[in-house]
């Protein structure tokens, strides 16, 4: 029999199941075929490298896990869950939040309000309880400043809670934007380009601070177009060309895969 575990919902699931799975998931936007039968798996407690050349699917691989587009055929299946026509809230109240490649704070909220607001989006505090001030809202709100003071503690935001948002340097915005995913406790966290723009030095912290969220026990999907950060970072990694799933497995395999090569590091090269 397979070994159980009690996860964050109370629910007894097999240890060995994914975390999240692909099943073949087409998606199509008129003739263009964005993603075509991809398949692939995310681990609980891994770090998952999602990588391609432009155009090869990335985003919309994101978009179709985040509820933004529905697979034209195929499933996304998550805990145990096939999403099927879950809206974006829907699918972030089951345990999956992301970051996107532009920043989208509310800029004129301090950073602290800023995590606050992923925290709110997981009470369940009705009106009454928040009108009222009864104790669950308090407490709720408690639990809140608690939450939020941590994890800017952990993204190296600590001394910036009272600042605005757009008062934070671009480094510090992009950090600030993983802080508020990371407030609505997702199980699993994707990052899309969180390191574009950076310079190296913040690059290597980035890398240190996604370690240090997925140490924390939470499972992380990064697309990422740096290289060596993705390398250096993952655990497994999941190459798409042309919406198709080219290769799958472990940063030194990739690093030294044919169709790898061929397909995306031989077009880096040659750009560069
Ligand atoms: N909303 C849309 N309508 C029409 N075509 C789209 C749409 N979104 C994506 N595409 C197309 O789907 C394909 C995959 O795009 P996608 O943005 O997912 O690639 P990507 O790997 O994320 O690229 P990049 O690295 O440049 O961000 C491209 O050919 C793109 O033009």
């Amino acid at each position: 029999m397979a070994e159980t575990t009690v996860d964050r919902a109370g629910a007894h699931r097999a240890e060995s199941a994914p975390l999240l799975q692909m099943q073949q998931v087409t998606l199509r936007f008129g003739g263009v075929v964005a993603l075509n039968e991809v398949s692939f798996e995310i681990h609980r407690g891994e770090i998952l490298g999602l990588i391609g050349p432009n155009g090869a699917g990335k985003t919309t691989c994101f978009n179709a896990l985040t509820g933004v587009y529905q697979p034209t055929s195929g499933q996304v299946v998550f805990d145990g869950q096939p999403l099927g026509r879950r809206k974006r809230y829907q699918i972030n109240r089951l345990g999956i939040a992301r970051t996107f490649q532009n920043i989208r704070l509310f800029q004129n909220m301090t950073a602290r309000e800023n995590v606050l607001v992923g925290a709110d989006a997981h009470h369940r505090t009705g009106v009454l309880n928040a009108l009222f001030r009864l104790p669950r809202h308090r407490r709720e709100e408690a639990e809140g400043h608690r939450l939020a003071d941590e994890l800017l503690e952990l993204m190296d935001l600590g001394h910036r809670g009272d600042d605005l948002a757009r008062n934070l340097s671009y480094g510090e915005q992009r950090r600030l934007e993983i802080a508020r995913a990371l407030a609505t406790k997702p199980k699993l966290l994707c990052l899309d380009e969180p390191a574009a723009g950076f310079n190296p030095v913040e690059k290597q912290r980035l890398m240190d601070l996604i370690r240090r969220v997925r140490d924390m026990g939470n499972t992380v999907l990064l697309i990422e177009h740096d290289m060596r950060l993705v390398m250096g970072v993952t655990d497994r990694i999941v190459v798409l060309e042309f919406g198709k799933k080219i290769a799958d497995g472990r940063p030194e395999q990739i690093q030294n895969d044919p169709a790898v090569i061929a397909a995306y590091l031989g077009v880096e090269d040659d750009e560069s």
